[in-house]
């Protein structure tokens, strides 16, 4: 894998990107942060919700530990130090959701500060506009590698939600999402390009998920990111203002978003206007950045250390003597912590080199198939047929469920012994290629994963007929049936060879091999031609 650090410069040439992130990530815990109430989705409104979590007086915070183990987690990942003390501050501002009139943060005395987080980058495929064409590896078919740096990671804790009821003309308060626990993840404005934006957050969601940071749901629910982007003349050092776009909550959100805002401000730029720090929103039905305030017009946040919280503090193996409630020993968490997605992609590349390209990976992991993957190799025990269960899987399988959630119930329905021994049977030739679409969509409906396969190859008579002197009656039969194609195959041989193909497929539905009919069609018409 090559490490590259060449700057991103604008088409026009006259003009570079910076990009840095504010990306809050909704933590995968039971309870709150500062209360016993559910994290979960509730059913009903204000239903999780304790006398802490209204601000009523006298009630205090006692804080979630987990969130804080969460949290160590995503700084090991992304390579943080880890300050053994921290402390939480109330950030004072007036919103109706938040009922206490403060949000309780780490914005200046982080738990985790001074990362680096290393993310393959997406290369375009080509020079189409359309949004898919997307790979993650160059032309040597290798990874290219960027960095970014990571200024902090702050614990703080979400706000209510307000439900505007425009029929009877108010604002309803539902609180069972105040408190529950976020990490806000602080990026320098290290990225370049929307794409190596998206690059970063894609890679981001993949280690959050595997560390069990945040749900599965990733970025679509779970994250959601504030793109700061300035763009400055080439040889002028960026004089530190920018626009913070906020709230985006899809890769393809921001990288949208990010790309309307250079046009916009290169637009600027252009006609000698200068660009001053200012907070705007991204409409996604218009695919603009909508100005929402100026950045000077923001309140004063009148930060107070919060009396009510003691600070947190990690420890080590070498500090054993410390212990107590708020006290987490980092080293243990270290021991636990599972490999990281690049690491991860490097293992992957090794291990399977003789036949996974680093394209390959990257199709399996954008389909969310690697574990998938990765379990029916274990039950395959050689690389041809390995080799053979990835191109079905990037095509029969891909195409029957092509997103995260349908093969999660792919994989339940066809257990990966069951698929291994699918691709087993293709390999002896006892079912034919041609017949796996139909057959895996048949197991992957029948939901049932007790059933062998032997029970779906009977019920639907899936054989392949692979003896000769059937397949010449069957292919006699056929002949009869269509006698236009014997004169066409004196004039067009491929043409006609085609369309027997298709007319004994159909009648033995995917029964027949393609290179063995084709040979006997052959055969019976050069003998009736001669
Ligand atoms: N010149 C710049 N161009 C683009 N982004 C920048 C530039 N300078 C700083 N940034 C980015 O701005 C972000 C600053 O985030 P930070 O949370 O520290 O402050 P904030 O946005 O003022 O606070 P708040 O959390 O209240 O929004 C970082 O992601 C940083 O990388
Ligand atoms: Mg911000
Ligand atoms: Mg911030």
């Amino acid at each position: 894998m090559a490490a590259t650090a060449a700057a991103a410069v604008l088409s026009s040439g006259r003009f570079y990107a910076l990009i840095g992130f504010e990306i809050h990530v909704k933590l995968a815990t039971h309870s709150k942060m500062f209360s016993s109430s559910s994290s979960a989705p509730a059913q009903t409104t204000n239903s999780q919700v304790t006398p802490f979590d209204m601000a009523l007086p006298g009630s205090l915070p006692y804080f979630n530990r987990t969130c804080l183990e969460a949290g160590i987690r995503a700084a090991i990942g992304l390579n943080c130090q880890l300050n053994k003390i921290s402390h939480f501050e109330r950030k004072h501002y007036f919103y109706p959701d938040s009922p206490a009139g403060y949000q309780i943060t780490q914005q200046r005395y982080p738990f985790a500060s001074n990362g680096v987080f290393h993310y393959p980058l997406l290369i375009k495929k080509d020079k189409l506009k359309s949004s898919t064409k997307y790979k993650f590896v160059d032309n040597q078919n290798s990874f290219v590698i960027k960095q970014c740096r990571i200024e902090r990671i702050q614990l703080e804790h979400d706000t209510g939600r307000s439900i505007h009821d425009d029929h009877q003309n108010r604002t309803l308060i539902d609180l069972n999402r105040f408190g529950t626990g976020l990490i806000e993840i602080v990026t320098k404005p290290d990225i370049q390009s929307s794409l190596e934006g998206e690059s970063f957050l894609r890679e981001l969601n993949r280690l959050l998920i595997k560390y069990n940071i945040c749900e599965q749901s990733g970025l679509e629910t779970a994250v959601r990111v504030d793109a700061n982007v300035s763009l400055h003349r080439m040889n002028t050092k960026p004089d530190g203002n920018r626009i913070e776009i906020k709230n985006l909550g899809s890769f393809i959100d921001v990288r949208q978003a990010i790309d309307f805002e250079i046009k916009r401000q290169e637009q600027l730029l252009t006609n000698n206007y200068s660009i001053k720090n200012e907070t705007r929103t991204y409409d996604t039905n218009k695919y603009q950045t909508i100005h929402l305030r100026r950045k000077e017009d923001q309140i004063d946040y009148r930060f107070m250390i919060e009396p009510n919280l003691p600070p947190l503090y990690l420890y080590d193996d070498n500090d054993k003597h410390i212990y107590g409630k708020n006290f987490v020993n980092i080293d243990d968490i270290k021991r636990n912590i599972p490999i990281s997605p690049l690491d991860e992609r490097k293992q992957y590349l090794d291990k399977y080199k003789d036949f996974l390209t680093a394209e390959h990976l990257h199709e399996l992991l954008r389909l969310d198939m690697i574990d998938y993957f990765r379990d029916v190799m274990t039950h395959l025990d050689n690389n041809h047929l390995r080799h053979i269960a990835l191109e079905v899987l990037l095509s029969d399988v891909k195409s029957i469920s092509y997103d995260g959630r349908k093969i999660r119930k792919f994989a339940q329905a066809v257990s990966p012994i069951l698929f291994a021994d699918i691709i087993k049977h293709l390999e002896k030739r006892i079912i034919t290629r041609f017949s796996l679409y139909t057959l895996l969509t048949l197991c992957n409906k029948s939901r049932d994963s007790t059933r062998s396969l032997k029970s779906f190859l009977d019920e639907h008579n899936m054989y392949a007929i692979n003896d000769e002197n059937e397949l010449e009656k069957i292919c006699l039969k056929i002949l009869e049936e269509n006698p236009k194609q014997i004169d066409r195959y004196k004039t067009n041989p491929k043409k006609a060879l085609e369309q027997l193909h298709t007319s004994v497929c159909k009648k033995y539905h995917g029964r027949i091999h393609d290179d063995l009919v084709n040979d006997v069609f052959k055969r019976l018409l050069d003998k009736r031609i001669k």
